[in-house]
């Protein structure tokens, strides 16, 4: 299998040892692995050094976003727990982005990669007019990006529904980290912006992040696989 594996399984548990219980069946050849709010929350730092451990590459999933120096400092503890992808929102501006991106440059090729999160998958353009913006969802998502780039960012979360659009504008190089993936038939949940990891892929995600879809199943190693075998 790869060893650049696309599949990020969004560790969303609530109880520790099921989370370890899938962990055991899982291959760090074939998925990288995410601690979110919730497990980060009850788990704490201990759990992502447990997983680093086991040879996963771990995206931390705080979406932090505060004024420059907090986040700084909250990507730097980020490095020293030896993850490999972290992310900011995007929305908490160009000042605190670079701040992050400055933060993370004396640990050279060990840095973590720097994502920015732009509109959350669960959301659909109407609800952008809530917030005072007056963009098109395609439209915001693209000028969040494209301060991420300039701030020196490694990529953004986006829906994959947006990747066309972002790979045609800010290059191959740039990451695409999708999540909002669901295969063929399977429930959405909260997610709105959604496609197939076979679409995603095809539209130039890098990164497909999964939870429900592998965590919520009978057989998740199954499912894993057969998307997989699909991307
Ligand atoms: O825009 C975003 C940003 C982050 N997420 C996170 O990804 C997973 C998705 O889980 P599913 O169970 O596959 O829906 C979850 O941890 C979110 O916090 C996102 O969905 N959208």
């Amino acid at each position: 299998m790869s060893n650049d594996p696309k599949v990020l399984v969004a560790l969303d548990f609530d109880n520790y040892d099921q989370v370890m219980a899938l962990v055991e069946q899982l291959d760090p050849s074939k998925c990288r692995l995410k601690v979110g709010k919730e497990l980060f929350t009850l788990f704490g730092p201990q759990i992502v050094k447990a997983l680093v451990a086991k040879d996963f590459q771990i995206f931390l999933d705080l979406k932090f976003h505060d004024i420059p120096n907090t986040v700084a400092k909250a990507v730097t503890a980020a490095a020293e727990l030896g993850v490999w992808m972290v992310n900011v929102h995007a929305s908490g501006g160009a000042k605190m982005m670079s701040a992050a991106a400055e933060a993370l440059k004396p640990y050279g090729d060990k840095a973590p990669l720097l994502i920015g999160v732009t509109m959350l998958t669960s959301m659909v353009e109407e609800e952008l007019s809530q917030l005072n913006v007056s963009k098109s969802a395609n439209e915001h998502v693209l000028s969040l990006a494209t301060l991420a780039k300039e701030s020196g960012l490694d990529g953004v979360v986006c829906s994959a529904k947006e990747a066309v659009m972002l790979k045609q504008a800010l290059g191959h190089e740039f990451l695409l980290v999708t999540p909002g993936i669901r295969p063929a038939g399977t429930d959405r949940g909260d997610q709105q912006r959604v496609m197939t990891p076979a679409e995603a892929v095809t539209a130039g995600s890098d990164y497909l992040v999964i939870g429900r879809p592998i965590t919520q199943s009978e057989q998740p190693i199954a499912v894993l696989d057969a998307i997989n075998q699909t991307i």
